[in-house]
């Protein structure tokens, strides 16, 4: 029987904890947390996202900011936001949403960023604490930190004689989840783009994660049987079966198929999409915890 992975409940979990860790701080007479968001321009989808940030933040009891900036903004007034921010001794962490605009170099604003309020764990130093294998003094990057907290709910939290491999690359979830499936002790191979024969890897993997951004990607006869595949795609594709001109979300995983092979699976929407937010909201109350002088929650 394959396991559909629950991720909204999963997400539901960790926000409950961070809410009580929040209401903790409080009582203890010391400020709430505080996150801050900076978006700019105009794209859908990350103002839906960022909207979501939001509403989350106070949810948890947080202070929550938000920036919005136009598309036109220059790289120095974005990094001029971020040294305000950097500044203000009420923001625990500070994000801001990707992608930016075209005209806009994303790499010296995140690195700009101070680490210890870097919630969305992109900046050098703790990527470089994850790669070293420090998971207790940095800042994970929430997405892949939010399918390793799936991962754990299927397999624990030791993966020694699994192999695993993660499908995609990036600074934002490829390299940092593979980073926390080999501190797991899984046995990692990462797959991309000019990777030779990726079915082939794929099917000897016992952990399959896919984050490549093409819609259905990984097929039934990728899958190893009994496997758990996790699936960080989201793309919206056209759905004339819900009506003209309608879209629906689905991910790198042709998901009914590939449901009869796994032992477990996690779903789009409803899976990783969820924990992306939560964990967010674990960092920021990670970060206001350190910065009280106080000892951390785990999730
Ligand atoms: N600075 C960052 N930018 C971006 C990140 C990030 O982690 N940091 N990740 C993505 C977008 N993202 C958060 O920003 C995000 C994506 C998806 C979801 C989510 O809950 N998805 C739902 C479906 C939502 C829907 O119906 O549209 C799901 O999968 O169930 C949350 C956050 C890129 N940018």
């Amino acid at each position: 029987m394959t396991t559909v992975i629950d991720g909204k409940a999963a997400a539901a979990s960790v926000v409950a904890s961070v809410t009580s860790a929040a209401a903790e701080l409080e009582n203890a007479g010391l400020r709430r947390p505080g996150l801050a968001v900076v978006i700019v321009g105009n794209d859908p989808a990350s103002h839906a996202y960022v909207g979501a940030k939001g509403r989350m933040a106070k949810q948890c009891g947080f202070n929550s900011i938000q920036h919005t900036l136009p598309e036109e903004t220059s790289q120095e007034d974005l990094m001029a936001i971020v040294e305000t921010l950097n500044a203000d001794p009420d923001v625990d962490g500070i994000l801001v949403q990707l992608p930016l605009p075209k005209h806009l170099n994303s790499e010296p604003v995140i690195q700009s960023i101070r680490p210890e309020k870097d919630v969305d764990g992109l900046h050098i130093i703790n990527a470089g604490k994850l790669a070293v294998g420090d998971l207790q003094t940095g800042l994970i990057s929430c997405t892949p930190a939010g399918a390793m907290l799936l991962v754990r709910q299927i397999h624990g939290s030791d993966l020694s004689g699994l192999n695993a491999l993660v499908i995609g690359r990036s600074n934002l979830f490829g390299k940092p989840m593979a980073q926390l499936l080999l501190s797991a002790n899984a046995t990692v191979t990462i797959g991309h783009s000019r990777s030779r024969n990726l079915p082939e890897l794929a099917r000897q993997a016992d952990i399959l994660v896919a984050a490549v951004g093409r819609a259905g990607m990984v097929r039934a006869d990728w899958v190893k049987p009994g496997a758990t595949v996790i699936d960080v795609g989201i793309n919206r594709v056209p759905a004339p079966e819900r009506g003209e001109g309608r879209t629906k979300l689905v991910g790198d995983v042709a998901f009914d198929e590939c449901r009869e092979k796994a032992g477990a699976i996690s779903p789009v929407p409803g899976g990783v999409g969820p924990m992306t937010i939560a964990m967010l909201m674990a960092n920021t109350v990670i970060a206001a915890y350190r910065a009280a002088g106080k000892a951390a929650p785990r999730f």
